[in-house]
Parts: structure tokens; sequence; C-alpha cells
């Protein structure tokens, strides 16, 4: 079914104008002014902006962790990313030591299939790099198209790899043309910390905190960073948090190294003093790395508007205060690591980015979606609105004045981190290639429609083919 949305304003990373989009079979077919097609459903964006779909480049849907298995799966995890704006999120898929690669990316496969209502992509988990891992690895970024290769460099005796690993991983990707992310912090030291916090009795969620201060994500950043460097290869900083870790980033960028680096919602939102909540509240806002002093959201602010981070991620990773953050009573150390993010990503920093005046409205399109979608090897397929690429667009009212609430959400979780922070603007209508997913603040979508994405290798953005049109035909 054709499809032309009018009377919108059409915003990518680059431009801002009124216009309409014509859509057809899923893809954006022309774009132009007045357009008319007597077979196509109109679709009214008076007085909207017209975006292209959220990416969020970091989930973790139905993902084991801390004893427990997180509260969103593919299925609600999709739907409210939908909810929120995004139509495409990238999921991590775990490893384990000695375990066949391709039986986990199998495992991620059957936790998605069927399930997603928007497009999806995965990570890889490199835990060690032996013989079998180099063997396996080439064919899996050839025949899956996973492009990017996850290094824990915290979590000991859990996730964590060693510096051996991160290195020869940076040397396989550069090879490969796949991109090294990192969780930068020290495990070692946190795990040393940790242990003394509970010896001395400091057991509550705040400790979280304390024991995980921004100089380790820090120095882990840099180690990172120096590794890439001597491995000429290109490096992706997951959930930045701190003007520490920021410094290092910069740094390399500044003597020209390929690192980029992500920050997410909570860090340029919240602080540490909400682990300090009572009655064992503090316990929803443990995740790693942990909320900093609120100096460093300005910092966050500053390197997205400047281009020392390119991307906000969610970082979804939820689980239920009742019975799961719960774990952790007595023991900071069992609190499962995580929150719930991926629905409010998008209104959050448009409200708090674009209306507040600290992004240009084109700033928040890229560093929301657009250079995902660069950095992942999805661009012009998704990341934009240009003719040729997938139409995955948001409408989104900048007018509506409305509240976060875990009453009005739609993940499977019994919180929201942003409980009772107004935003302004929501997304009103959501499609994922030319169908709708959200129609009028409705799910419409189905389970099983997202479609799995086999992704470009890194850099391939930078050199994109010249498109062909057909001969008489649009696009
Ligand atoms: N962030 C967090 O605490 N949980 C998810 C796993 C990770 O990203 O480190
Ligand atoms: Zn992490
Ligand atoms: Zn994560």
């Amino acid at each position: 079914m054709r499809k032309i949305i009018k009377n919108g304003t059409i915003v990518t990373a680059a431009d801002t104008y009124f216009g309409d989009i014509l859509i057809d079979d899923g893809i954006i077919v022309m774009i132009g002014v007045d357009l008319e097609d007597d077979e196509a459903e109109i679709v009214d964006a008076s007085g909207c902006y017209v975006f292209p779909g959220g990416i969020d480049p970091h989930t973790h849907l139905d993902m084991p962790f801390g004893g427990t298995v997180t509260a969103d799966d593919f299925e609600s995890g999709t739907i409210a990313a939908a909810y929120g704006g995004t139509t495409t999120v990238i999921d991590f898929c775990l490893t384990s030591k000695g375990a066949p690669l391709a039986k986990a990316v199998e495992t991620w496969h059957n936790k998605s299939k069927g399930l997603a209502v928007i497009d999806y992509g995965f990570h890889l988990m490199v835990s060690e790099v032996t013989d079998d891992v180099l063997h396996e690895l080439p064919q899996i970024i050839e025949e899956e198209g996973i492009t990017s290769l996850k290094v824990f460099m915290a979590y000991k005796n859990v996730l964590q790899a060693d510096d051996g690993t991160l290195y020869k991983t940076l040397l396989m990707a550069k090879e490969q043309g796949a991109l090294v992310m990192v969780h930068a912090e020290n495990g070692d030291v946190i795990d040393f910390l940790v242990r003394k916090a509970l010896e001395e009795g400091n057991t509550d969620p705040i400790y979280h905190a304390l024991t995980r201060p921004a100089i380790l994500e820090g120095e882990a950043t840099g180690r990172a960073a120096d590794l890439t460097e001597l491995a000429d290869s290109q490096l992706y900083v997951v959930h930045v948090t701190c003007a520490e870790a920021v410094w290092k980033i910069a740094e390399a960028r500044n003597k020209g190294l390929r690192v980029f680096g992500e920050t997410c919602p909570q860090y340029l939102m919240l602080d540490q003093s909400s682990l300090e909540k009572p009655d064992f509240e503090g316990a929803k806002y443990v995740w790693s790395p942990p909320l900093r002093e609120q100096w460093n959201q300005d910092v966050l602010w500053d390197s997205l508007r400047n281009g020392q981070l390119q991307t906000v991620g969610s970082d979804q990773c939820s689980f239920n205060f009742k019975g799961q953050k719960e774990l952790g009573l007595g023991d900071f150390s069992k609190i499962p690591n995580g929150g719930p993010m991926i629905e409010d990503r998008f209104s959050i920093l448009y409200s708090e980015g674009v209306h507040k005046g600290r992004l240009s409205i084109n700033k928040f399109v890229d560093v929301i979606s657009t250079a995902s979608a660069k950095l992942f090897g999805l661009f012009p397929q998704k990341g934009t609105i240009a003719i040729g690429s997938d139409a995955d667009i948001v409408i989104f009212d900048p007018s509506v004045e409305r509240t976060i609430s875990a009453a009005t959400h739609h993940m499977k979780v019994d919180y929201n981190a942003f409980e009772g922070m107004q935003v302004t603007g929501e997304p009103i209508s959501v499609l994922s290639r030319g169908e709708f997913v959200i129609r009028d603040r409705e799910f419409v979508g189905k389970p099983g429609y997202g479609q799995y994405l086999h992704r470009g290798r890194f850099g391939e953005a930078d050199k994109p083919a010249v498109k062909k049109l057909p001969i008489g035909g649009a696009y």
C-alpha cells in the first residue's frame, strides 16, 4: 500500500524542510511538495515533525544477568521502543568461553524471531580469542552481518575479558571491517573495592556507585583507546558517564584515532544521589557504570553537541524492583545491574536536548538515529529520510506536554527511572518499513514483523554506492 505523509516538517541530521513523503512497498520513493497519488493513503502530519525512526544501538532484551533474566524480552521491549519512537534496536548477543559463537547467535535468533515488532540486529560479545574464535568469527561477520564486537573490561569472573583479548579483538576487527565496542571500567580494581566495602559492612545500594569511581572508567577508556592506536583499529565506548572518560575519548579523537563514544539518557538526567533513596529504592538506579555527580551531566551534553560523543543508546536492561532488584537486599553486589530506558530515550533527548536548547534539532536526529546507522553499517537504509531509504518514520508532535510514569509506560517492568519527569513532545505515529507500528498512540504492529538486519562493515557508510534510478521511475 502506498502512503503519502503530508504537511509535516521533515528533519534529518542535515536538513529541516516542509514537504511530503511518498512511500511504496516500505521504501521512500519520492519527497516533494504537494505530492499526489490516487492510490496512496494520506497520512496527515500537520503541526508535527517527521523524523527518521530512532536507532537504539545498545539494548539487552531477554538477557540473563545476575542470576535472573531481564523483565523485557524482544516483544515487550520492541513494543516499548516503538511507542518511544525507535524503529531499530541492536542487541548484545552474549557468548561464553569455550562455546561456539554460532550457537550463541542461534540462541539470540531464537529469542527474537517471531517476537520483534521493529527491525533489529546483534552485536557479538567476545570473551576470549582462541584458535576456534579466530576461525569462526570471520564467517559469522560475513554470514550474519554482525559487524560489531563487544568486549567487557568489567564484571570480573562473569563477563570480563583481559587486555590481551581486547587487543586481539581490535586486530581482528581491523582486518574484518568490524567495530569493537567496550564496556570501559577497570573490573579488577572494582572487584577489590567491592569486596572491601562488603567486608566493612557497607551493603547499601549507594556502595555500588562508591566502589566504581569515575577514575576507573577514565582509566579503562584511555587503556582501550591506547590499544586501539597500537592496533590501528576502531573503537566505540558504550555508556560513557563522566568527564574522566570523555577526556580520554576527546584526546584519542584529537590524535585522529577512530574512537567513538555513546552516552545514555540516564547519565544525562540522573545523578548518584538516586542510589541513596530510602527503603532500598536506590536499587532501582543500580547499573554500570554507575550514576555520577551531577556536574558530569553538563560535560556529557556538551560532548554530544560538540561531537566528542556521537550517539545516545538506552542500555535497556530492565529488572523489576520486586523480586529482581530485591535479590541484592543486604548485599549491593547482588543487585542485578541495569535499568528500563528503551521507551523514553527519544523523547527525553528531544525534550531536554532540543526543547531546552542544548542540541539543534538536526544534532538530535544525528545522535538518536543517523550516527548509529553510519557507525553500525545501516546507513542509508536506516537513519535518514531519503529516496531509497526504508520508510522508518516517526511523526512527532512537539506541542504535547506529558509526564513519564510506570503507570503509562509499555515496558514490562514495575518502575520507571524517570518517574514524574515532565517532557515536551511525543511520538504520535511510528512506521517501520512503511507500515504503522504505532498509529495515533495505539500499538497496531505485529510480533514477528521486525526483520533481522544483516549489517555492512565498518566504514562502508563513508563510501556509499551511487544509487541508480530505474528508467521512468521515481526511484
Ligand atoms: N549497564 C548495566 O548495568 N547492565 C547491562 C550490561 C552492561 O551494559 O554493562
Ligand atoms: Zn556495560
Ligand atoms: Zn549495556
